[in-house]
């Protein structure tokens, strides 16, 4: 184990697993007595060996840990964490299809959790941020006042509520003061009876007054603020290498990434495409929203190339 030896600073390439079951539980296993930080919770995996791919290093792991074979992983997202005697690059994947049953082979405990409500503890320290991006929804809605207007835009809201939304962002550039704060308010209370999150485009002040869940930063704001706004949840626009940089640099909690397709509310603006967009959040830390022309079942292709789900402004809000 490479945290006892406190002299050696090296790093160590690490592949982890998020093993998500349909219903959103993931698998924790706690570390044997014996082992350094023993009894701290962590992600089944392990060292990636000498000439071993991450995804290789991922199945032989999970097969000698738990007895299951991976079907169908995807890369999610990719974190360093420097520990005292050596910094560890921990590539996070989700592994979503498997073969198997689950065995603790190497007399680990194992635990079934969900983000937001974890019944175990300690947890290796790296893996704080990876727990509160697992706390993020698939899919981020934005509101479209402007083509709905207010009255269809509510009920449209509770509609995809009742169909599971957890996760919106109010983004309305030409609304009054007044409307917009109206607006706002009905928005946070019908998606908080939800348990969902609402996020405010660029007001980190009115998102605080309205008790809204945190902001959403324009790509202006993002490059040029030097320190994250202390909101509970903040993420960023962004279009190229820089900008995700900032974000990173910023300890923002996600990106949207966009525009993948080219859009009606972004009309000339170059698309990424899929392959870029995968080229871009290779080995990224923070989860990524692709965005831009995209539908409900483009979560998938989204998941599959790196993202951790997909933003939506007009396809979200459907035709009911
Ligand atoms: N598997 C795993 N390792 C993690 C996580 N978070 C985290 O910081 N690590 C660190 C701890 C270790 O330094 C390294 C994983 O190496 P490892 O799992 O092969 O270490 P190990 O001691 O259990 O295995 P071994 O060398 O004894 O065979 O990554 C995590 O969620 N899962």
């Amino acid at each position: 184990m490479t945290l006892s030896h406190p002299s050696v600073v090296s790093l160590v390439e690490v592949a982890a697993a998020v093993i998500m079951r349909p219903d959103g539980y993931f698998l924790l296993t706690s570390r044997p007595e014996g082992k350094p930080y023993a009894g701290h919770w962590e992600f089944p995996g392990g060292k990636i060996e000498e000439g071993e791919s991450a995804v290789d290093a991922l199945s032989r792991e999970l097969y000698e840990e738990l007895g299951i074979q991976v079907r169908w992983a995807y890369p999610w997202i990719t974190r360093v964490f420097t520990y005292s005697h050596a910094t560890v690059r921990l590539h996070f994947y989700r592994v979503v299809e498997w073969e198997g049953e689950f065995f603790a082979r190497e007399q680990q405990t194992l635990s079934w959790q969900i983000a937001d409500h974890l019944t175990v503890s300690p947890l290796l320290p790296a893996n704080l941020p990876v727990l509160r991006a697992l706390a993020l929804p698939p899919v981020y809605a934005i509101t479209n006042v402007a083509e709905l207007g207010e009255a269809a835009m509510l009920q449209k809201l509770e509609h995809a509520l009742q169909q599971g939304l957890k996760f919106v962002q109010i983004r309305e550039k030409t609304m009054s003061s007044a409307s917009f704060r109206w607006l706002a308010s009905e928005i946070i209370e019908r998606a908080h009876a939800s348990q969902a999150k609402v996020l405010l485009n660029s007001d980190v002040s009115l998102s605080r007054e309205l008790g809204a869940d945190g902001v959403h930063l324009t790509t202006a704001q993002l490059m040029s603020l030097t320190s994250r706004p202390e909101v509970p949840w903040c993420g960023a626009s962004c279009h190229n290498a820089e900008e995700l940089y900032q974000a990173e640099k910023l300890g923002l909690d996600f990106v949207v990434l966009g525009p993948l397709l080219p859009t009606l509310s972004h009309p000339g603006i170059a698309a990424l495409g899929w392959r870029r967009f995968a080229a871009l959040i290779r080995d990224y830390s923070l989860p990524v929203y692709a965005l831009g022309g995209l539908w409900m079942s483009d979560l998938a292709i989204a998941q599959e190339q790196g993202g951790h789900g997909i933003a939506m402004m007009r396809a979200v809000w459907g035709d009911q």
